[in-house]
């Protein structure tokens, strides 16, 4: 059966252009042509294999990853890749390690935190990895509050030296990735005193290894934090935890860019924002929206290939049985995950957009935007992530019981990815930000300050507080301005109630923890008009390319329309819609589920992804898929031998033991 594409007759039966669509879906013919090369360059290379990452040990698992690692890095040099080839090589890679600490936190912070020279000195190193870096914020005690953290780094004017010290067990960092066992550099975040007075939370260069021998440094004792959800999974990862006993640096290893210490220990406020200490998590967040389609089209796609293949019932007289994507129940909970990955994608390239105009206004010492740009960031992270884990979790339970084996790839890749809801900012916690930056903005309506960018609909509240929805027939569920007036005026509306609720309260702060959960829901609903609003926008673009426009309409009213349903309580009880207007936008939803199933296999085809880089016997190309679970099974340690080890300790005594009670 080698060779033959199952999937031909839905490949066939696509209604528009895929490659055009694989266009789309990498932003750019440059980005497709950059993603493709570099992707068949990684699943050609047999150290990049990762078929057996389930079989291996902890300590096995994190050899291979130093080996890919390395093996990465000579390639990146004798291929002579640039910043972006580099970025997809360690993107198809597909292996959380070290280097995504190094290059994705500790580099950045030196860059956004660190003044002209000392950017000079270390990035210099750490640009060749002559030094390899992480992110050591957290600890054990503190990681959502920033503020909370209790390493201490006292100025000591005598040595013109900082003393970096862990006062408290709950005061060891734990979490930072790359910190266990690689790093020979970290960016520690500690309380910075001098002159007997803590002025708050600061990012210090610390050595933590040897560059002799990899020992660590007197005073300082760092390891891996242990073994983490599923097997391989982000065990690839050294997770580690870090204690300093007086560790010594000297002055310059402050990074000085936003505030200082002279020579005399006093210290020099800044003249920006003080939250700019916090820029690194905000452009990590950014690259965690635009990873999150990734993860989640992954997902997708195996789970849209196998429910092509998958036949269950309908079979009379010995036919052909149903396959289960023709099944609605399994459109309904497969489709709104193919819009949501396509969806993110959209909004990630826009969030792209957003960090790089805030970084180019705050270069000009434009600071107006960074509010917003805060909380977009952390709302659509939260978003993102939240509805990815949920979506790779859907999607497992879409391929019934074939999805819970690792060979489907969903297990392994849920097991990598639920973390992104907690890391960078737990996704409550972010919502939360969210909200207070709404509070204050409905606290500011009608004082003359006009709301811009992503809140500039609170502007028209007049309207969106008593409007009605003008919808009548199902297909006027398809007119943009109908959905979008409908998002704004839900959460608008969530947002001044929260607000009203708020001004019961005498102390603003205490009516804050008490709407807690309020204020979230409102917050999920301003970020879900975001994503719906920008993926309207992208429609309006120049969009080339055989039916291809077409289908991302389709797929941009399935998000919508699957949002109202989802929250259809939010959108009742705020009165935008009518039940009967919610009715209509279900019958919308079902017509386009039965446009987008012709097309389904091919959509997800645009994503362009390997064999390799998905990892899934349910997911291959040629879903040629129960011999292949069959050659897996046949790899399963536990089939080396016909009989299993211990049968004679174990089990021979059992059955015999049985065979003496049965004959008593
Ligand atoms: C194999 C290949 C080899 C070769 C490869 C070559 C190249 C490869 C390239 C590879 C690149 C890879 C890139 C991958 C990168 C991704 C890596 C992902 C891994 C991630 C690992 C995880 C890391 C972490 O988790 S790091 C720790 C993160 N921690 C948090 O997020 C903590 C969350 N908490 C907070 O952010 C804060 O404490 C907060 C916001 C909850 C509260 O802040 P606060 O100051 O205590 O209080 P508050 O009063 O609420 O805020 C005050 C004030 O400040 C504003 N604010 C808050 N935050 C920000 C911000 N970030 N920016 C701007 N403003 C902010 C807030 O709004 C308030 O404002 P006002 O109301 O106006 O006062
Ligand atoms: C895989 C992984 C990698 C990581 N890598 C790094 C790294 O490289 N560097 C680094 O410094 N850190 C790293 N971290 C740590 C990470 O940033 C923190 O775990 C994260 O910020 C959450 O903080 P916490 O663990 O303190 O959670 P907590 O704040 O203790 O959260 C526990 C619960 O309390 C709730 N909660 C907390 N505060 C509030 C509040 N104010 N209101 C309502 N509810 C609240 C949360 O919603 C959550 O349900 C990593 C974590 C993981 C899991």
């Amino acid at each position: 059966m080698e060779g033959i594409d199952h999937l031909a007759d839905e490949r066939n039966k696509a209604e528009f252009d895929v490659e055009d669509m694989k266009i789309v879906w990498a932003g750019s013919r440059h980005a497709f042509e950059v993603s493709d090369r570099i992707a068949r360059l990684v699943a050609s290379d047999p150290v990049f294999e990762k078929s057996n990452r389930a079989r291996l040990s902890r300590k096995e698992l994190f050899k291979s990853t130093l080996r890919k690692c390395a093996h990465a890095f000579k390639r990146i040099i004798e291929l002579r890749l640039n910043e972006e080839e580099a970025g997809r090589l360690r993107h198809f890679i597909d292996q959380p390690a070290y280097v995504d600490l190094h290059w994705g936190m500790f580099v950045p912070a030196i860059k956004g935190q660190g003044t002209e020279e000392q950017q000079k000195k270390w990035l210099s190193l750490a640009n060749k990895m002559q030094i390899i870096g992480c992110y050591a914020q957290t600890e054990l005690g503190h990681g959502s509050n920033v503020q909370g953290l209790e390493t201490t780094a006292t100025f000591d004017p005598k040595t013109d030296e900082f003393v970096i010290h862990t006062p408290t067990q709950t005061a060891s960092k734990w979490w930072p990735g790359g910190l266990g066992k690689v790093s020979t550099h970290a960016v520690v975040y500690a309380r910075l005193i001098t002159n007997g007075k803590d002025y708050g939370i600061h990012g210090f260069i610390v050595q933590l290894r040897s560059l002799e021998d990899h020992s660590p440094l007197p005073n300082i004792t760092v390891g891996d934090i242990g073994t983490k959800m599923g097997n391989g999974a982000y065990n690839s990862m050294d997770n580690g935890f870090l204690m300093f006993d007086h560790v010594r640096i000297p002055r310059d290893q402050m990074l000085m860019r936003l505030s200082k210490v002279t020579r005399e220990g006093e210290y020099v406020p800044s003249d920006v924002p003080k939250q700019l200490v916090y820029g690194t998590m905000v452009y990590v967040r950014q690259t965690i929206v635009a990873d999150a389609s990734n993860a989640l089209s992954r997902a997708v796609c195996i789970a849209t290939r196998y429910s092509a293949v998958r036949r269950q019932f309908g079979a009379h007289n010995g036919g052909i049985e149903t396959q289960v994507i023709d099944y609605k129940t399994q459109q309904n909970r497969l489709f709104p995950l193919l819009a949501s990955a396509y969806a993110f994608r959209f909004v990630g390239e826009w969030l792209k957009w957003l960090y790089t105009d805030v970084t180019e206004r705050l270069a000009a010492s434009d600071f107006a935007t960074l509010p917003e740009a805060h909380a977009c960031t952390a709302g659509l992270k939260s978003l993102t992530t939240t509805a990815t884990a949920d979506g790779i979790e859907e999607c497992r339970k879409l391929c019934g019981g074939h999805g819970y084996l690792w060979c489907s790839g969903l297990p392994e890749l849920f097991a990598v990815y639920v973390p992104a809801c907690t890391y960078e900012g737990d996704n409550v916690v972010l919502q939360l930000q969210v909200a207070r930056f709404l509070m204050k903005t409905v606290a500011q309506l009608g004082s003359g300050k006009v709301p811009v960018g992503t809140t500039a609909y609170m502007g028209r509240a007049a309207h969106l507080l008593q409007c009605r929805s003008g919808v009548q027939k199902a297909e006027d569920w398809l007119n943009p301005d109908a959905v979008l007036e409908a998002f704004e005026a839900r959460a608008l509306r969530m947002a001044v109630t929260c607000a009203k609720n708020l001004s019961k309260f005498e102390n603003q702060e205490q009516g804050f923890q008490e709407l807690l959960a309020d204020l979230v829901e409102a917050a999920i609903a301003h970020c879900q008009l975001i994503v719906v609003s920008k993926f309207i926008a992208k429609l309006e673009q120049d969009i080339g390319g055989k039916g291809v426009k077409k289908q991302l309409n389709n797929l941009c009213y399935i998000y919508a329309l699957y949002l109202l349903h989802k929250h259809l309580g939010d959108f009742l009880s705020t009165n935008c819609i009518t039940p009967k207007q919610a009715s209509l936008a279900n019958d919308q939803l079902r017509s386009l589920y039965t446009q987008v199933r012709p097309n389904a296999v091919a959509l997800v085809d645009a994503f362009n992804y390997t064999d390799h880089y998905l990892n899934s016997v349910l997911g291959r190309y040629d879903g040629n898929v129960y011999p292949k679970l069959f050659e897996e099974a046949w790899k399963d340690p536990l089939n080396d031998s016909v009989v299993p080890d211990g049968y004679h300790e174990y089990l021979r005594p059992v059955l015999k033991q049985q065979l003496r009670t049965a004959r008593l």
